[in-house]
Protein backbone atom coordinates (compact mmCIF):
# COMPACT_ATOMS: atom_id res chain seq x y z
CA UNK A 1 0.00 0.00 0.00
CA UNK A 2 1.20 3.66 -0.66
CA UNK A 3 -0.39 7.15 -0.78
CA UNK A 4 0.40 7.65 -5.04
CA UNK A 5 -3.76 7.64 -5.24
CA UNK A 6 -6.16 8.76 -8.10
CA UNK A 7 -9.00 11.69 -7.02
CA UNK A 8 -11.33 12.48 -9.41
CA UNK A 9 -9.16 11.38 -12.14
CA UNK A 10 -6.06 13.13 -10.89
CA UNK A 11 -2.99 11.22 -9.77
CA UNK A 12 -2.20 12.43 -5.92
CA UNK A 13 0.54 11.83 -3.52
CA UNK A 14 -0.92 12.02 -0.01
CA UNK A 15 -2.95 15.31 -0.29
CA UNK A 16 -1.30 16.98 -3.13
CA UNK A 17 -1.99 16.70 -7.03
CA UNK A 18 1.16 15.52 -8.75
CA UNK A 19 0.14 18.15 -11.56
CA UNK A 20 0.83 21.15 -9.15
CA UNK A 21 3.97 19.55 -8.40
CA UNK A 22 5.28 19.76 -11.44
CA UNK A 23 3.77 23.34 -12.32
CA UNK A 24 5.66 24.78 -8.96
CA UNK A 25 9.49 22.49 -9.44
CA UNK A 26 9.14 21.49 -13.33
CA UNK A 27 10.08 17.82 -14.75
CA UNK A 28 11.66 15.48 -14.58
CA UNK A 29 11.46 15.14 -11.26
CA UNK A 30 11.71 12.31 -8.30
CA UNK A 31 8.74 12.66 -5.76
CA UNK A 32 8.85 10.73 -2.76
CA UNK A 33 5.61 10.30 -0.04
CA UNK A 34 7.02 10.07 3.29
CA UNK A 35 3.75 8.92 5.00
CA UNK A 36 4.61 5.90 2.22
CA UNK A 37 8.36 5.15 3.58
CA UNK A 38 6.89 5.30 7.43
CA UNK A 39 4.01 2.72 6.65
CA UNK A 40 6.43 0.46 5.01
CA UNK A 41 9.67 0.63 7.93
CA UNK A 42 6.68 -0.04 10.19
CA UNK A 43 5.24 -2.84 9.00
CA UNK A 44 8.73 -4.76 9.29
CA UNK A 45 9.35 -3.41 12.75
CA UNK A 46 6.18 -3.74 13.87
CA UNK A 47 6.00 -7.13 12.31
CA UNK A 48 9.54 -7.70 14.89
CA UNK A 49 7.88 -6.38 18.04
CA UNK A 50 8.23 -9.22 20.43
CA UNK A 51 11.59 -9.98 18.92
CA UNK A 52 14.79 -8.37 20.05
CA UNK A 53 15.66 -6.58 16.33
CA UNK A 54 16.80 -4.30 14.76
CA UNK A 55 15.56 -2.77 11.07
CA UNK A 56 18.97 -1.65 9.34
CA UNK A 57 17.63 0.56 6.49
CA UNK A 58 19.84 -0.53 2.83
CA UNK A 59 20.78 3.25 2.74
CA UNK A 60 21.86 2.23 -1.08
CA UNK A 61 18.28 1.66 -2.29
CA UNK A 62 17.63 5.55 -1.70
CA UNK A 63 20.38 7.91 0.60
CA UNK A 64 18.52 11.44 0.18
CA UNK A 65 19.17 12.74 3.71
CA UNK A 66 15.09 13.49 4.41
CA UNK A 67 14.79 9.93 3.42
CA UNK A 68 17.02 8.89 6.15
CA UNK A 69 16.26 11.48 8.09
CA UNK A 70 12.43 10.30 8.60
CA UNK A 71 13.79 6.59 8.95
CA UNK A 72 15.92 7.87 12.06
CA UNK A 73 13.16 9.60 13.69
CA UNK A 74 11.01 6.15 13.70
CA UNK A 75 14.34 4.68 15.80
CA UNK A 76 15.56 3.00 12.20
CA UNK A 77 18.94 1.55 11.90
CA UNK A 78 20.95 1.35 8.93
CA UNK A 79 22.64 -0.88 6.31
CA UNK A 80 26.27 1.16 4.93
CA UNK A 81 28.39 0.22 2.10
CA UNK A 82 31.14 3.18 2.07
CA UNK A 83 32.20 5.87 4.79
CA UNK A 84 29.85 8.16 2.23
CA UNK A 85 26.82 6.77 3.15
CA UNK A 86 27.79 6.29 7.04
CA UNK A 87 28.34 10.21 6.83
CA UNK A 88 24.92 10.84 5.26
CA UNK A 89 23.39 8.83 8.19
CA UNK A 90 25.09 10.73 11.05
CA UNK A 91 24.29 13.99 9.38
CA UNK A 92 20.49 12.80 8.85
CA UNK A 93 20.65 11.90 12.59
CA UNK A 94 21.03 8.30 12.38
CA UNK A 95 22.66 6.35 15.38
CA UNK A 96 26.31 5.15 14.50
CA UNK A 97 25.52 2.43 17.05
CA UNK A 98 22.31 1.19 15.00
CA UNK A 99 24.77 1.13 11.46
CA UNK A 100 25.71 -1.99 10.09
CA UNK A 101 28.58 -1.73 7.49
CA UNK A 102 28.55 -3.85 4.25
CA UNK A 103 30.72 -4.28 1.25
CA UNK A 104 33.10 -6.44 -0.28
CA UNK A 105 35.83 -3.62 -0.66
CA UNK A 106 35.83 -1.44 2.82
CA UNK A 107 39.10 0.34 2.79
CA UNK A 108 40.97 0.98 5.57
CA UNK A 109 40.07 4.86 5.90
CA UNK A 110 36.54 3.45 6.13
CA UNK A 111 36.92 1.34 8.54
CA UNK A 112 38.69 3.50 10.71
CA UNK A 113 35.77 5.43 10.32
CA UNK A 114 33.63 3.20 11.04
CA UNK A 115 35.59 2.49 14.26
CA UNK A 116 35.69 5.98 15.72
CA UNK A 117 32.11 6.57 15.41
CA UNK A 118 31.24 3.15 16.83
CA UNK A 119 29.36 0.82 13.96
CA UNK A 120 27.21 -1.51 15.43
CA UNK A 121 29.32 -4.33 13.22
CA UNK A 122 30.88 -5.13 10.47
CA UNK A 123 29.55 -7.91 8.17
CA UNK A 124 32.99 -9.11 7.01
CA UNK A 125 32.82 -10.60 3.51
CA UNK A 126 36.58 -12.52 3.49
CA UNK A 127 39.62 -13.69 4.71
CA UNK A 128 41.58 -11.15 4.16
CA UNK A 129 39.04 -8.30 5.48
CA UNK A 130 39.41 -9.78 8.95
CA UNK A 131 43.10 -9.05 8.69
CA UNK A 132 42.69 -5.71 8.09
CA UNK A 133 39.95 -4.95 10.28
CA UNK A 134 41.95 -6.50 12.84
CA UNK A 135 44.86 -4.36 12.38
CA UNK A 136 43.08 -0.92 12.14
CA UNK A 137 41.08 -1.94 15.60
CA UNK A 138 45.01 -3.03 16.77
CA UNK A 139 46.38 0.97 16.08
CA UNK A 140 42.93 2.75 17.40
CA UNK A 141 42.38 0.17 20.40
CA UNK A 142 39.42 -1.00 20.65
CA UNK A 143 37.82 -4.38 19.47
CA UNK A 144 36.05 -4.47 16.19
CA UNK A 145 32.12 -6.21 16.32
CA UNK A 146 32.16 -8.69 13.40
CA UNK A 147 29.56 -11.23 11.50
CA UNK A 148 30.95 -12.92 8.93
CA UNK A 149 28.59 -12.41 5.92
CA UNK A 150 28.23 -16.05 4.60
CA UNK A 151 27.53 -17.37 1.05
CA UNK A 152 25.17 -19.79 1.27
CA UNK A 153 24.64 -21.04 -2.71
CA UNK A 154 20.78 -20.47 -2.69
CA UNK A 155 20.30 -19.30 -6.36
CA UNK A 156 17.34 -16.05 -5.35
CA UNK A 157 15.55 -16.16 -8.76
CA UNK A 158 15.88 -13.17 -9.47
CA UNK A 159 17.64 -11.03 -12.32
CA UNK A 160 21.32 -12.27 -12.45
CA UNK A 161 23.17 -8.87 -11.97
CA UNK A 162 21.30 -8.78 -8.48
CA UNK A 163 21.77 -12.08 -7.53
CA UNK A 164 24.25 -12.37 -4.51
CA UNK A 165 24.50 -15.76 -2.80
CA UNK A 166 25.87 -18.16 -5.69
CA UNK A 167 29.12 -19.71 -5.25
CA UNK A 168 30.49 -18.02 -8.65
CA UNK A 169 28.67 -14.20 -6.91
CA UNK A 170 31.65 -12.21 -5.42
CA UNK A 171 29.82 -11.88 -2.24
CA UNK A 172 30.46 -13.59 0.73
CA UNK A 173 32.13 -16.79 2.00
CA UNK A 174 31.74 -19.52 1.57
CA UNK A 175 29.32 -21.18 4.27
CA UNK A 176 30.91 -24.64 3.92
CA UNK A 177 34.35 -22.99 5.03
CA UNK A 178 32.91 -20.39 7.11
CA UNK A 179 33.28 -22.46 10.75
CA UNK A 180 37.25 -22.51 9.90
CA UNK A 181 36.40 -18.74 9.11
CA UNK A 182 34.81 -18.30 12.32
CA UNK A 183 37.64 -19.75 14.08
CA UNK A 184 40.46 -18.10 12.86
CA UNK A 185 38.03 -14.65 13.75
CA UNK A 186 37.60 -15.36 17.41
CA UNK A 187 41.32 -16.05 17.72
CA UNK A 188 42.48 -12.45 16.34
CA UNK A 189 42.73 -10.32 19.66
CA UNK A 190 41.23 -7.05 17.92
CA UNK A 191 37.87 -8.89 16.86
CA UNK A 192 34.69 -9.59 18.75
CA UNK A 193 32.69 -11.91 16.50
CA UNK A 194 28.93 -11.40 17.02
CA UNK A 195 26.84 -12.77 14.01
CA UNK A 196 26.00 -14.17 11.15
CA UNK A 197 25.02 -12.17 7.81
CA UNK A 198 23.44 -13.56 4.65
CA UNK A 199 21.95 -11.71 1.88
CA UNK A 200 21.13 -13.52 -1.01
CA UNK A 201 19.45 -11.00 -4.11
CA UNK A 202 17.56 -8.23 -4.28
CA UNK A 203 14.13 -8.29 -5.57
CA UNK A 204 12.69 -11.72 -4.23
CA UNK A 205 9.36 -12.29 -5.00
CA UNK A 206 9.32 -15.77 -3.35
CA UNK A 207 9.65 -17.20 0.21
CA UNK A 208 11.60 -20.47 -0.45
CA UNK A 209 15.27 -19.47 -1.76
CA UNK A 210 14.80 -16.96 2.26
CA UNK A 211 13.92 -19.87 3.69
CA UNK A 212 16.51 -22.24 2.01
CA UNK A 213 19.31 -19.96 2.64
CA UNK A 214 18.24 -19.60 6.60
CA UNK A 215 17.98 -22.89 7.22
CA UNK A 216 21.52 -23.33 6.07
CA UNK A 217 22.56 -20.06 8.04
CA UNK A 218 20.95 -21.59 11.54
CA UNK A 219 22.90 -24.85 11.03
CA UNK A 220 25.83 -23.09 10.56
CA UNK A 221 25.05 -21.06 14.12
CA UNK A 222 24.58 -24.26 15.91
CA UNK A 223 27.86 -25.99 14.36
CA UNK A 224 29.34 -23.04 15.76
CA UNK A 225 27.95 -23.10 18.90
CA UNK A 226 29.53 -26.73 19.30
CA UNK A 227 32.52 -25.24 18.22
CA UNK A 228 31.82 -22.69 21.57
CA UNK A 229 31.81 -19.97 19.42
CA UNK A 230 28.53 -17.94 20.71
CA UNK A 231 26.53 -16.11 17.97
CA UNK A 232 24.14 -13.46 19.31
CA UNK A 233 22.99 -11.93 15.91
CA UNK A 234 21.28 -13.03 12.48
CA UNK A 235 21.88 -10.55 9.79
CA UNK A 236 19.63 -11.83 7.52
CA UNK A 237 20.23 -8.98 4.79
CA UNK A 238 17.29 -7.50 2.31
CA UNK A 239 16.12 -8.26 -0.69
CA UNK A 240 11.87 -8.38 -0.19
CA UNK A 241 10.69 -7.82 -3.73
CA UNK A 242 8.44 -5.36 -4.68
CA UNK A 243 4.95 -5.03 -6.92
CA UNK A 244 6.61 -3.57 -10.05
CA UNK A 245 3.94 -5.01 -12.82
CA UNK A 246 1.83 -8.27 -11.52
CA UNK A 247 4.97 -10.06 -9.08
CA UNK A 248 2.99 -10.92 -5.66
CA UNK A 249 6.00 -10.79 -3.54
CA UNK A 250 5.98 -11.71 0.18
CA UNK A 251 4.50 -9.13 2.41
CA UNK A 252 6.96 -8.36 4.99
CA UNK A 253 4.71 -9.45 7.86
CA UNK A 254 4.81 -12.74 6.06
CA UNK A 255 7.97 -12.77 5.58
CA UNK A 256 9.07 -12.26 9.59
CA UNK A 257 6.74 -14.69 10.40
CA UNK A 258 8.67 -17.20 7.93
CA UNK A 259 11.79 -16.85 9.98
CA UNK A 260 10.37 -16.57 13.27
CA UNK A 261 9.03 -19.81 12.94
CA UNK A 262 12.60 -21.42 11.59
CA UNK A 263 14.31 -20.10 15.11
CA UNK A 264 12.52 -21.84 17.39
CA UNK A 265 14.21 -21.31 20.71
CA UNK A 266 17.33 -20.47 19.88
CA UNK A 267 18.01 -17.30 21.38
CA UNK A 268 19.47 -14.63 18.29
CA UNK A 269 18.15 -11.06 17.49
CA UNK A 270 17.58 -10.72 14.37
CA UNK A 271 18.83 -7.68 12.04
CA UNK A 272 17.23 -7.41 8.17
CA UNK A 273 18.76 -4.75 6.07
CA UNK A 274 15.22 -3.93 3.74
CA UNK A 275 15.62 -1.52 0.85
CA UNK A 276 13.64 -1.58 -1.61
CA UNK A 277 10.70 -2.76 0.15
CA UNK A 278 10.69 0.21 2.01
CA UNK A 279 11.38 2.68 -0.79
CA UNK A 280 10.22 1.87 -4.08
CA UNK A 281 6.66 2.16 -3.64
CA UNK A 282 7.47 5.43 -1.69
CA UNK A 283 8.22 7.24 -5.15
CA UNK A 284 7.98 7.84 -8.51
CA UNK A 285 9.36 9.78 -11.16
CA UNK A 286 7.64 12.55 -12.81
CA UNK A 287 7.82 12.87 -16.14
CA UNK A 288 6.19 14.96 -19.38
CA UNK A 289 5.90 13.97 -23.13
CA UNK A 290 7.94 16.32 -24.99
CA UNK A 291 6.87 14.84 -28.78
CA UNK A 292 5.13 12.00 -29.91
CA UNK A 293 7.03 11.15 -32.99
CA UNK A 294 5.13 8.01 -34.95
CA UNK A 295 6.92 5.95 -37.58
CA UNK A 296 5.79 3.36 -39.84
CA UNK A 297 7.18 0.61 -37.11
CA UNK A 298 6.59 2.94 -33.70
CA UNK A 299 5.24 4.91 -31.72
CA UNK A 300 7.74 7.09 -29.75
CA UNK A 301 6.62 9.27 -26.66
CA UNK A 302 9.88 11.80 -26.25
CA UNK A 303 9.55 12.68 -22.86
CA UNK A 304 12.18 14.63 -20.72
CA UNK A 305 13.28 11.64 -18.11
CA UNK A 306 15.58 9.61 -19.52
CA UNK A 307 18.16 6.79 -18.56
CA UNK A 308 20.56 9.26 -16.72
CA UNK A 309 17.45 10.05 -14.44
CA UNK A 310 16.04 5.92 -14.21
CA UNK A 311 18.68 3.58 -15.55
CA UNK A 312 16.55 0.23 -14.10
CA UNK A 313 15.06 -0.27 -17.74
CA UNK A 314 18.28 -0.29 -19.90
CA UNK A 315 20.68 -1.56 -17.02
CA UNK A 316 18.04 -4.65 -15.80
CA UNK A 317 15.25 -4.38 -18.56
CA UNK A 318 13.53 -3.76 -15.45
CA UNK A 319 9.34 -3.10 -16.23
CA UNK A 320 8.63 0.21 -14.35
CA UNK A 321 5.00 1.14 -14.38
CA UNK A 322 4.03 4.50 -16.40
CA UNK A 323 0.67 5.99 -15.35
CA UNK A 324 -0.87 8.90 -16.69
CA UNK A 325 -0.87 11.94 -14.06
CA UNK A 326 -4.25 12.81 -15.78
CA UNK A 327 -5.63 10.38 -17.32
CA UNK A 328 -8.02 11.61 -20.65
CA UNK A 329 -10.01 8.59 -21.80
CA UNK A 330 -10.02 10.07 -25.82
CA UNK A 331 -10.05 6.41 -26.74
CA UNK A 332 -7.35 6.39 -28.93
CA UNK A 333 -4.81 4.15 -26.83
CA UNK A 334 -1.96 2.53 -28.46
CA UNK A 335 1.45 1.46 -27.66
CA UNK A 336 3.47 3.61 -27.09
CA UNK A 337 7.31 3.02 -26.16
CA UNK A 338 8.37 5.65 -23.84
CA UNK A 339 11.84 7.20 -24.49
CA UNK A 340 14.23 10.18 -23.46
CA UNK A 341 16.73 12.71 -25.45
CA UNK A 342 19.75 10.76 -24.96
CA UNK A 343 21.83 9.17 -27.78
CA UNK A 344 21.44 5.60 -27.01
CA UNK A 345 18.86 3.29 -28.47
CA UNK A 346 19.11 1.77 -24.75
CA UNK A 347 17.01 4.73 -23.37
CA UNK A 348 13.29 4.08 -23.01
CA UNK A 349 11.78 4.15 -19.64
CA UNK A 350 9.11 1.66 -20.93
CA UNK A 351 8.10 0.04 -24.29
CA UNK A 352 4.87 -0.89 -25.85
CA UNK A 353 2.55 0.21 -23.03
CA UNK A 354 -1.07 0.98 -24.02
CA UNK A 355 -1.74 4.69 -23.44
CA UNK A 356 -4.03 7.39 -24.56
CA UNK A 357 -1.18 10.57 -24.85
CA UNK A 358 -0.41 13.85 -26.32
CA UNK A 359 2.23 16.16 -26.37
CA UNK A 360 2.36 18.52 -22.96
CA UNK A 361 0.87 14.78 -20.65
CA UNK A 362 2.52 14.55 -17.31
CA UNK A 363 3.31 10.58 -16.65
CA UNK A 364 4.65 9.06 -13.50
CA UNK A 365 6.85 6.48 -13.71
CA UNK A 366 5.62 4.08 -10.25
CA UNK A 367 8.06 2.40 -8.06
CA UNK A 368 11.17 4.92 -8.88
CA UNK A 369 11.72 5.43 -5.22
CA UNK A 370 14.08 2.73 -5.01
CA UNK A 371 17.47 2.42 -7.22
CA UNK A 372 16.43 5.63 -8.71
CA UNK A 373 17.60 8.62 -8.37
CA UNK A 374 20.85 6.87 -6.77
CA UNK A 375 21.52 5.58 -9.67
CA UNK A 376 21.09 8.85 -11.83
CA UNK A 377 24.11 10.14 -13.52
CA UNK A 378 25.27 13.38 -15.91
CA UNK A 379 25.37 11.23 -18.77
CA UNK A 380 24.57 13.56 -22.19
CA UNK A 381 25.80 16.84 -19.70
CA UNK A 382 21.88 16.16 -18.09
CA UNK A 383 21.17 18.10 -14.85
CA UNK A 384 20.43 15.71 -12.09
CA UNK A 385 16.64 15.55 -11.27
CA UNK A 386 15.64 17.58 -7.47
CA UNK A 387 14.39 15.04 -5.20
CA UNK A 388 11.08 16.59 -3.13
CA UNK A 389 9.32 14.92 -0.47
CA UNK A 390 5.28 15.32 0.48
CA UNK A 391 4.71 15.21 3.60
CA UNK A 392 0.44 15.48 3.91
CA UNK A 393 -0.23 18.82 2.28
CA UNK A 394 3.46 20.24 2.38
CA UNK A 395 6.17 19.25 -0.45
CA UNK A 396 9.62 19.67 0.64
CA UNK A 397 12.38 20.25 -1.79
CA UNK A 398 14.62 17.79 -0.04
CA UNK A 399 17.39 17.94 -3.24
CA UNK A 400 17.06 20.88 -5.74
CA UNK A 401 17.87 20.26 -9.07
CA UNK A 402 21.15 20.66 -10.13
CA UNK A 403 22.48 23.49 -12.21
CA UNK A 404 24.97 22.87 -15.26
CA UNK A 405 27.27 25.08 -13.58
CA UNK A 406 27.64 22.52 -10.45
CA UNK A 407 28.22 19.90 -12.94
CA UNK A 408 30.88 21.90 -14.46
CA UNK A 409 32.33 23.37 -11.54
CA UNK A 410 34.89 20.02 -10.64
CA UNK A 411 35.93 20.23 -14.20
CA UNK A 412 38.74 22.51 -15.74
CA UNK A 413 40.80 23.16 -19.06
CA UNK A 414 44.43 22.34 -19.69
CA UNK A 415 46.42 25.23 -18.94
CA UNK A 416 48.23 27.14 -21.88
C1 LIG B 1 24.23 -6.34 1.76
C2 LIG B 1 22.94 -5.80 1.28
N1 LIG B 1 21.99 -5.54 2.18
C3 LIG B 1 20.80 -5.02 1.81
C4 LIG B 1 20.51 -4.75 0.49
C5 LIG B 1 19.18 -4.20 0.16
O1 LIG B 1 18.48 -5.02 -0.67
P1 LIG B 1 17.00 -4.72 -1.10
O2 LIG B 1 16.96 -3.34 -1.62
O3 LIG B 1 16.73 -5.72 -2.14
O4 LIG B 1 16.13 -4.89 0.10
C6 LIG B 1 21.47 -5.04 -0.49
C7 LIG B 1 21.18 -4.86 -1.92
O5 LIG B 1 20.81 -5.82 -2.58
C8 LIG B 1 22.72 -5.55 -0.08
O6 LIG B 1 23.68 -5.80 -0.98
N1 LIG C 1 20.22 -1.56 -8.24
C1 LIG C 1 19.43 -2.76 -8.28
C2 LIG C 1 19.45 -3.51 -7.02
C3 LIG C 1 20.81 -3.80 -6.52
C4 LIG C 1 20.69 -4.10 -5.10
C5 LIG C 1 21.91 -3.68 -4.35
N2 LIG C 1 22.64 -4.77 -3.79
C6 LIG C 1 18.05 -2.48 -8.80
O1 LIG C 1 17.75 -1.43 -9.21
O2 LIG C 1 17.23 -3.34 -8.84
Amino acid sequence: MDYFIYKNDELWVEDVPLARIAKQHGTPAYVYSRATLERHYRAYDNALQNHPHLVCYAVKANSNLAVLDVLARLGAGFDIVSAGELERVIRAGGNPAKVVFSGVGKQPWEMRRALEVGVRCFNVESDIELDRLNAIAGELGVKAPVSLRVNPDVDAGTHPYISTGLKENKFGIDIEVAPAVYARAASLPNLDVRGVDCHIGSQLTTLAPFLDALDRVLALVDNLAEQGVEIKHLDLGGGLGVTYNDETPPQPGEYVEAILARLGDRKLELILEPGRSIAANAGVLLTRVEFLKCTEHRNFAIIDAAMNDLIRPALYGAWQAIVPVAPHNKGDEKAWDLVGPVCETGDFLGKDRQLSLSAGDLLAVRSAGAYGFVMSSNYNTRNRPPELMVDGDQVHVVRRRETLEEQLAPESSLPL
